[in-house]
C-alpha cells in the first residue's frame, strides 16, 4: 500500500529551513519528508510552492522569505543564479565557514559512525579572486566566439567576461584568447552535431611566478592560421610561457584528449608553494587554491609529525606536491600516481628542489601499494590524498595490514572521507582529529585533513 505523502505538488506551505544540500539547495523537511528549495538558508522561514514529489523527498520553489538568515548577504556576481559554479555567494563567509563545518561533522557523524574532534574551519582573509585555473567552454553567437559557462542543468554556454572567484589575470588572458581566435576564423565546437573546432580554452598561472600557459583544447589536429594565433598569443600576452595543443575528438564531457603537444614555449609553467618550487603541465592536476593549498599541506605536515627517520608513502600524489613537503622531514618518501605525465613532473619536481630522498611510481594506488607490501616494502607513515570518489577497497585492506603507525588523510570529499575512516577505524585505527580547510570559498566544497594513528 502507498504511503500517503505530507505534500502533495503545488501546495502552498510555510516552512523552516534545517540545512544545504550538497549543491547549496535549502533543506525543509514536513513531518521528516525533505524538500529542497533553492535559495534558502539554514534558520530561514518562507513560504514555499511544492512543484515536484518523489517518494522519498519533493523539491520546492521560494515564494517568499518571512525570516531572513542574519548571514543573508546579496550575492555581488551579476550571473551568480545563471551559472551556478558558485552555490553560496547569498551566504556571508562566516556562514560559509559555519556550514562547511557542521556539514563535515554531520557526514562523518552520518556516513561513518566517526565521533572526532573537527576544528573550525581554516577560511581566507579574502575569499574572492583565488583560482589559478579557468576552463572554459567555447561556443558561437551571431557568427562569433563566446565563452563562458555553461547555464545550470544545462550545455547551453553563456558568455562571460569575469568570474570574482578567479585570478583578475586569467579573466583578462581567456578574453584575449577568444578574441585572437575569433579574428582568424576558429570554429566553436558543437557538441549537438560534432562539427567545428575549439571546445574550450584553458589557462593556468601561477601565482607566485605570476608564468601563464593556454591550452588550446580542440576537436581536429589542425588549428587554422595556428602559427598566427601563437604570434598574436605571445605579443599580446607577456607573461606566457607555455602555448599547449590539446585534442580531444570524443563525445564527451571529459574536457582533455589524449594527445598533446607543445605549440610555443615550455611543457610546463612554474609555481612556489612555501619555498617548494613546481613544475606543471597541462594534463597534471594542481590544486585551485594556490594560498589556501600552503594551509593545506601544513597541516598535513603537522600531521604526519616527522622526526626524519620515517619512510612514507604518499598515495595520490599528483606532481609531487606533497610528498615533496614531506620529503624535507622525513627518511625517504614513495609517490604513487595513475598519471604518468604528472609522474614526470614529480621527478623534475624533486630535481628543480634537489631533493633526493622521494621515489615515485606511476599506477594504480590501490596496485603498486599492495605490490610494495607484498615484496616486504612498508611505511611509517601513509598519506593519501584521493580524488572525490575516496580510496579503493585494496588500498585500505593493504594500509590495514601494513600497520603504518600513522595515517595522514587529505580529501576534497566528506563522504568519502566517512566511508574511508569507518574501514580504517574497524581496521584498528582511531581518527584523532579533522580539520576542514576552505580551499573553495563561495561553493559548497570543502576539504579537510584527517589524522589516524594506530590503536
Ligand atoms: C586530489 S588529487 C591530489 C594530488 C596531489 N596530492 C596534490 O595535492 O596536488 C588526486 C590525484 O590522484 C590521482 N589518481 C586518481 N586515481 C588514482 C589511482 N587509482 N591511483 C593513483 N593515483 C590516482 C589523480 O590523477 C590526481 O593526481
Amino acid at each position: 500500500m502507498s504511503r500517503t505523502l505530507p505534500v502533495q505538488k503545488n501546495d502552498i506551505i510555510d516552512i523552516v529551513f534545517e540545512d544545504l544540500t550538497h549543491d547549496g539547495s535549502g533543506v525543509a523537511k514536513v513531518e521528516g519528508y525533505p524538500l529542497f528549495i533553492p535559495n534558502g538558508l539554514p534558520g530561514e522561514k518562507a513560504k514555499v510552492k511544492v512543484v515536484k514529489v518523489n517518494k522519498n523527498y519533493g523539491f520546492g520553489r521560494l515564494l517568499e522569505l518571512q525570516e531572513k538568515s542574519p548571514y543573508r548577504v546579496d550575492a555581488p556576481c551579476p550571473i551568480y543564479k545563471e551559472c551556478g559554479g558558485c552555490q553560496l555567494q547569498h551566504l556571508s563567509y562566516e556562514g560559509q565557514m559555519q556550514i562547511k563545518h557542521k556539514h563535515v561533522k554531520d557526514v562523518l557523524t552520518r556516513i561513518g559512525k566517526i565521533n572526532t574532534l573537527v576544528h573550525p574551519t581554516i577560511g581566507m582573509s579574502e575569499p574572492w579572486r583565488y583560482r589559478n585555473k579557468a576552463q572554459v567552454p567555447i561556443g558561437e553567437q551571431e557568427g562569433g566566439l563566446i565563452g563562458g559557462f555553461y547555464q545550470q542543468r544545462s550545455h547551453q554556454i553563456i558568455n562571460m567576461e569575469a568570474c570574482l572567484i578567479q585570478q583578475e589575470e586569467n579573466d583578462a588572458v581567456v578574453k584575449q584568447v577568444k578574441e585572437i581566435c575569433n579574428k582568424y576564423g576558429v570554429k566553436a565546437y558543437n557538441e549537438a552535431n560534432h562539427k567545428g573546432d575549439l571546445r574550450h580554452i584553458m589557462v593556468r598561472r601561477g601565482l607566485i611566478t605570476g608564468e601563464i600557459m593556454v591550452v588550446l583544447i580542440t576537436r581536429t589536429n589542425e588549428i587554422v592560421h595556428k602559427n598566427k594565433i601563437v604570434d598574436e598569443i605571445v605579443n599580446n600576452i607577456p607573461s606566457i610561457k607555455s602555448i599547449i595543443h590539446n585534442v580531444n575528438n570524443k563525445k564527451t564531457n571529459v574536457i582533455m584528449g589524449d594527445s598533446t603537444k607543445v605549440l610555443w614555449g615550455e611543457e610546463t609553467i612554474t609555481d612556489y608553494i612555501g619555498d617548494v618550487k613546481f613544475a606543471i603541465s597541462a594534463r597534471s592536476f594542481y590544486q585551485v587554491n594556490p594560498e589556501q593549498t600552503k594551509v593545506l599541506y601544513n597541516k598535513a605536515l603537522e600531521y604526519a609529525d616527522l622526526k626524519g627517520e620515517e619512510n612514507v608513502i604518499d598515495a595520490y600524489c599528483g606532481i609531487g606536491t606533497i610528498s615533496l613537503f614531506l620529503a624535507k622531514k622525513a627518511k625517504q618518501v614513495f609517490g604513487v600516481e595513475i598519471v604518468p605525465q604528472a609522474i614526470e613532473d614529480a621527478k623534475r619536481n624533486a630535481e628543480l628542489n634537489d631533493i633526493h630522498n622521494v621515489d615515485f611510481a606511476v599506477g594504480k594506488a590501490e596496485e603498486v601499494i599492495p605490490a610494495w607490501y607484498k615484496k616486504g616494502n612498508e611505511a611509517d607513515i601513509l598519506v593519501v590524498d584521493p580524488p572525490r570518489k575516496g580510496c579503493d577497497d585494496a588500498l585500505l585492506q593493504t594500509i590495514v595490514e601494513m600497520k603504518p603507525k600513522k595515517v595522514v588523510y587529505v580529501s576534497c570529499n566528506p563522504a568519502t572521507l566517512a566511508r574511508d575512516l569507518r574501514v580504517l577505524e574497524d581496521g584498528g585505527y582511531q581518527t584523532l582529529e579533522v580539520q576542514p580547510v576552505d580551499m573553495f570559498p563561495q561553493t559548497m566544497h570543502v576539504e579537510c585533513v584527517a589524522q589516524l594513528i594506530l590503536n
